[in-house]
């Protein structure tokens, strides 16, 4: 694979005539920054204006990747919804990427994907015959198989249970190895685990967390990812859009 760029991101989003955020965002190359903020402060919205999506909204500023090539076409998305085609099977699904591009797919991997999200039983289902849980997984093993890069995640565990979240995050964490990654999440508890770089986002900036000493990724219970955790929490509950 070659190397994971880093992303830098520096303007101001307004919306109708009001400024939405006001960033300035660092994403290291070959780490998993963690992209945290109150509900409608724009963080679907980062990572939209890098896709080059609609924002509905209109953005003063630049990005760009850090060894100057285009970010077009490195990138793999996961959005809130989880964007499967109804009529495909969950096995065409997982391997949609590689179909529009024109390129042969690889069945046996995409399969061994679906075996690793737990849903190898249901590889010829379609969508709509599976839970949202199983759904947000089908779409994580897609955006896992698409092998990028640059991979943006938002809010890809939240319709998972506990347990099954906490084996999805090491999941991601073990494919994702030396990817540069844009997770954007409403949970400490999973920040904590799994950045190397938490970024806090409000209307007026953004700014870095702390993170703990220990790599990622790291035990739940850990004292230091539990203060984190913490810490963070009781400054999001505190923090305005
Ligand atoms: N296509 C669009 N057209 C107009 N406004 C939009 C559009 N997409 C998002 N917005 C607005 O932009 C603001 C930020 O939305 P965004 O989804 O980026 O927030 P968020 O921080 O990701 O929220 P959440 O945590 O609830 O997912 C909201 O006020 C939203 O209504």
């Amino acid at each position: 694979m070659t190397l994971s760029p880093g992303i830098t991101l520096k303007g101001q989003h307004r919306l109708e005539r009001h400024v939405l955020f006001d960033a300035d965002l660092h994403i290291p190359g070959g780490q998993w920054t963690c992209l945290l903020g109150r509900s409608g402060v724009g963080k679907s919205t980062v990572l939209r204006l890098i896709l080059g999506l609609e924002t509905g909204g209109e953005f003063q500023g630049s990005f760009a990747a850090t060894d100057g090539s285009p970010l077009a076409g490195r990138i793999s998305y996961m959005a809130q919804s989880d964007l499967l085609l109804p009529w495909l099977s969950v096995l065409d699904n997982i391997c949609i990427g590689a179909r529009l591009r024109g390129e042969p797919s690889d069945t046996d991997a995409a399969r061994a994907m679906l075996h690793r999200v737990g849903l190898a039983a249901h590889a010829h289902q379609k969508p709509a015959t599976l839970s949202g849980g199983m759904r947000q997984r089908a779409a994580l093993a897609r955006t896992l198989f698409e092998d990028r890069a640059i991979v943006f995640l938002d809010e890809p565990f939240s319709a998972l249970d506990a347990g099954t979240r906490a084996d999805m995050q090491e999941l991601a964490a073990e494919v994702l190895q030396g990817r540069t990654v844009l997770l954007v999440t409403h949970d400490p508890a999973e920040a904590a685990r799994l950045a190397h770089q938490i970024t806090v986002m409000s209307a007026q900036a953004t700014q870095n967390w702390p993170t703990p000493q220990t790599s990622a990724l790291r035990q739940i219970n850990a004292p230091e990812t539990l203060a984190c955790q913490a810490a963070l929490l009781e400054y999001l509950r505190g923090a305005s859009v």
